[in-house]
């Protein structure tokens, strides 16, 4: 297990030691583990949608969604850190921030949110560079659940098959009628419409994390701006509704009415 390696890895800047940078340090940690692991199944879940291999992504997709309640559970050990523990060690992190998180922009890319301006953090860090532009260049998950319906028949508009990787995936009328045939029909596209809610289930828990997120900063530091350079907490909350699959949740205002 490594755990000489993982357990001396917990080294505060702060000296002597504020007793509360253990905590700041560990709950990072413990969400970039757990990052970790979400990005080895979302790239599994990625490679079975484009063999045409559905049944796998049932499951590893629960096991993305059950990762994403513990980082939620999370915020609550957090939320025990007073802003007034916090301010004693917080000057010592200098301009170092969350936006910087590799890991989190890979989940980010991968869950199709490409901000390709984000790489310009990296400018210093050629090995993430590398990482990064790969993962930004690369089709995202919901990118290959498109192509995977075009290739079973439903009628995907091209320009949401046939695009600049890079760029977000943009909003398309037609695509909410073919979730709204799917939706339709459970029983006829049961393995659509069942990897449709697992997406479903996934931008959610997103959303609360960052929901979340933002509730333990407001506690925590009120309306400073971030170290990162932000706002700090209308940056935080302007992006809590950012969704990653808009047409899946389009198809619910439109069920019941005709495709
Ligand atoms: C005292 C605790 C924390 C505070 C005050 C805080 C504050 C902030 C603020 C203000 C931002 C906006 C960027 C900036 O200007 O810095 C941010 C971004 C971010 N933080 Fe935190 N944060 C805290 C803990 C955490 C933890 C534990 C994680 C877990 C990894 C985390 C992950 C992130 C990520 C990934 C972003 C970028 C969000 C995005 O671009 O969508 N933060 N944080
Ligand atoms: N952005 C935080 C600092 C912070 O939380 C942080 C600092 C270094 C590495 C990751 C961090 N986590 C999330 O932003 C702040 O403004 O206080």
């Amino acid at each position: 297990m490594q755990l000489d390696q993982l357990l001396s890895a917990q080294q505060p800047l702060s000296s002597p030691p504020h007793h509360d940078e253990m905590l700041f340090i560990i709950q990072h940690q413990v969400a970039e583990l757990w990052f970790k692991l979400m990005l080895h199944e979302l790239r599994a879940a990625r490679a079975h949608i484009r063999h045409d291999d559905i049944e796998p992504c049932e499951k590893i997709l629960s096991r993305v969604k059950a990762t994403q309640k513990q980082l939620f559970e999370q915020w609550s050990v957090l939320e025990t850190l007073t802003p007034s523990e916090y301010v004693q060690f917080r000057h010592l992190l200098g301009p170092a921030s969350g936006l910087q998180s590799r890991q989190f922009r890979l989940v980010e890319f991968i869950l199709g949110n490409k901000q390709g301006d984000i790489l310009q953090l990296y400018a210093h860090d050629e090995t993430s560079l590398i990482e990064l532009r790969a993962e930004l260049e690369s089709p995202s998950l919901y990118d290959e659940f498109l192509c995977y319906l075009h290739r079973s028949g439903h009628e995907v508009p091209s320009a949401s098959i046939a695009r600049d990787w890079t760029k977000p995936h943009e909003r398309s009328d037609d695509l909410v009628k073919v979730f709204q045939r799917i939706y339709a029909e459970p029983s006829a596209y049961w393995k659509e419409y069942a990897l449709c809610e697992k997406l479903v289930d996934i931008d959610e828990h997103h959303q609360l994390w960052r929901f979340r997120h933002m509730k333990t900063v407001e506690r925590i530091i009120g309306y400073k701006p971030g170290t990162g350079g932000s706002s700090g907490v209308a940056f935080l909350k302007k992006i809590v509704d950012l969704t990653f699959f808009p047409e899946l949740l389009d198809v619910r205002t439109a069920i019941g009415a005709p495709p």
